[in-house]
């Protein structure tokens, strides 16, 4: 066997969106904060993310997450989030699979019942609770950053829509909240092709339209992602709603979106729909869940701001080695716009 560069990667999806972590083969990049080494290792480690997320290694769905010392003196552990398009500050799912896979792969010691990890991101201290039994994670509640509204009830001209209403929030990516019932839109599994046509273009001119600058960080500015809010019911007298995010180039987030989770809770604490401490159950295309709950009200530098608290699970896929063939004509692989939309 010839391999350069040989990663080991432990595998697992939260709620059906995969997010796999690196256990060896990688040096946490320099920096002075976390967003400082997340913003380094975009620039100087373009192969890293390439050769793991792009074709042939990877595909369009997947997610990879490098775990690093804190930076943070109360940290336990530092995340970094790669996404296919961006290296994110705070992902949900990721954080999820990325506790998940740290416990069980005893790189750090798992306590039952209840294992509490505090971890370093790009975007800020979040601290975690692992439910923990025969030495599996069986649950995963995190709070999350502050987040908080960036604009409310804005008209933007849409290419092919016309005018749409939209609410932009920050639940530690930037959000373009957009009612699914507004474009005649039900979140079902079938509906995932057109969900991406139309949310690229929805976040494409959101962005444009609507500048969007984290109060706190400079650098956090732009909306990443479309989040398509589903009509909220009651079922068994909790709060309960559908969504579905689309994270570019173009696909469906397949869980309920931790940090689309946080944003849309701030957007309904902010308009008096949800109540500190009221339940709320927000599920995914593939109809897996979050439960949530808005824990508490902070800000954002001066913007006021909710914490919120979002409870998921994980479940490991497999332990993989890639590497690059000295020979292969694709050591950093490729895209195509068949799969790779956009
Ligand atoms: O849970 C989340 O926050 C996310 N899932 C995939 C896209 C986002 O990072």
């Amino acid at each position: 066997m010839q391999l350069d560069r040989v990663i080991t990667v432990v595998g697992a999806h939260a709620e059906g969106e995969v997010g796999r972590v690196i256990t060896g083969g990688v040096l946490p990049p320099r920096g002075a904060t976390m967003f400082e080494r997340m913003t380094n290792l975009e620039r100087d480690s373009s192969w890293l993310r390439n050769m793991l997320l792009f074709d042939p290694r990877g595909s369009v769905n997947a997610a990879v997450n490098l775990i690093t010392p804190p930076i943070h003196p109360d940290a336990d552990i530092g995340m970094i989030v790669m996404e296919s398009d961006y290296f994110v500050p705070m992902s949900g799912s990721n954080l999820i699979c990325t506790v998940t896979v740290a416990l069980e792969a005893g790189i750090i010691p798992m306590k039952e019942p209840r294992t509490i990890v505090r971890v370093d991101t790009p975007a800020g201290l979040v601290e975690v609770i692992a439910e923990c039994q025969a030495g599996k994670c069986r649950g995963i509640t995190f709070r999350n950053i502050p987040s908080f509204v960036m604009h409310r009830d804005s008209m933007i001209e849409v290419p092919g829509i016309g005018s749409l209403r939209v609410d932009v929030a920050y639940g530690g990516m930037i959000y373009c909240i957009v009612n699914s019932e507004d474009l005649g839109l039900t979140l079902a599994r079938s509906e995932a092709r057109q969900l991406v046509e139309i949310g690229e273009r929805i976040k494409a001119a959101a962005a444009v339209q609507l500048p969007s600058v984290h109060p706190e960080n400079p650098l956090i500015h732009t909306i990443n992602q479309t989040e398509f809010a589903g009509p909220i019911e009651i079922i068994k007298g909790v709060k309960t709603s559908k969504n579905a995010v689309v994270v570019s180039p173009g696909r469906i987030d397949r869980c309920p979106c931790g940090t689309g989770t946080s944003a849309r809770l701030a957007l309904l604490h902010a308009r008096g729909e949800l109540a500190v401490g009221e339940r709320f159950r927000h599920l995914s295309i593939l109809d897996t869940v979050f439960d949530c709950e808005i824990v508490g009200e902070t800000k954002a530098g001066p913007v006021p701001a909710t914490i919120t608290q979002v409870s998921g699970r994980a479940w490991l896929t497999g332990v993989s080695h890639y590497g690059v063939d000295p020979e292969d004509p694709f050591p950093e692989g490729y895209r195509l716009s068949d799969t790779w939309f956009a």
